[in-house]
């Protein structure tokens, strides 16, 4: 379902003098559908740079990416997005939202934007958030305000709101107390349980021990100390 052939990456940093950074070559991996994969290695390595060239956030220098049927690399944008609408969710670790949309309107748009009605997408919304714990006096509220482990909550629920058949997860048990961490590992068995692709990036050891079949530690992809 995810499939990543022989990609590099470098970086130029224009405001720094043109300097080059060669930060990833050779990467490969697939992830198959109802599997959730692992990006290990340490701080710096490359994990979240592989994240947001599947993402389609960073382009792709060399090699391939592919989700589903749909070629990531070289794409245009507006694909991308599309794409992003139909098939591949992300969960990234800070909410960006536009202020003042309410949050059960921050964690409903991606069904809507899919054609959900509105009082259908709203409900599972709210069922969302309330499983999440989020108390129904926050709903009508930007999460602008809220703490930490709320605001990732609230990414949560719009991560998983749509039953995307590829989700990418950079930390998401990062800030959550006990019992939030573990409905939202709940939440990502469910999802492989459906059938949906994962690749995730989880500091929280126990966690990626419950939750993952396979590791890639992205050292193996660092400029010349490719295997
Ligand atoms: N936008 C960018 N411009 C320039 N260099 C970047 C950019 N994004 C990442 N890098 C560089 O790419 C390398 C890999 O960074 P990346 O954030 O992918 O590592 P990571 O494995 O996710 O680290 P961490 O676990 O600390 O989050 C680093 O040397 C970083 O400085």
């Amino acid at each position: 379902m995810i499939e990543v052939q022989n990609v590099s990456k470098e970086f130029t940093l224009h405001n720094q003098g043109g300097a080059v950074l060669r930060v990833m070559e050779g990467a490969s991996l697939t992830v198959a559908k109802g599997e959730c994969v692992a990006l290990t290695g340490a701080s710096g390595a490359g994990k979240s740079t592989l994240m947001r060239m599947i993402w389609g956030n960073y382009r792709t220098d060399h090699g391939m990416i592919r989700v589903g049927d749909a070629q990531i690399s070289g794409a245009e944008p507006r694909r991308i997005i599309a794409l992003r609408r139909s098939t591949l969710g992300y969960v990234s670790q800070f909410l960006r939202v536009v202020p003042r949309v309410p949050t059960v309107r921050v964690v409903a748009e991606p069904l809507l934007a899919l054609g959900v009605a509105e009082e259908e997408a709203e409900a599972r919304a709210a069922a969302l958030l309330t499983r999440l714990n989020i108390g129904e006096n926050l709903w009508g509220l930007s999460p602008t305000t809220f703490s930490g482990g709320e605001q990732q909550r609230v990414n949560i629920a719009r991560g998983f709101i749509h039953p995307y058949p590829a989700l990418l997860l950079d930390e998401p048990t990062a800030s959550l107390d006990a019992a939030n961490r573990e409905t939202v590992m709940r939440l990502i068995e469910e999802a492989k349980m459906r059938g949906a692709a994962i690749l995730g990036i989880f500091h929280d050891e126990a966690a990626r021990e419950r939750l993952c079949d396979r590791q890639v530690d992205v050292a193996g992809f660092v400029p010349g100390r490719a295997a």
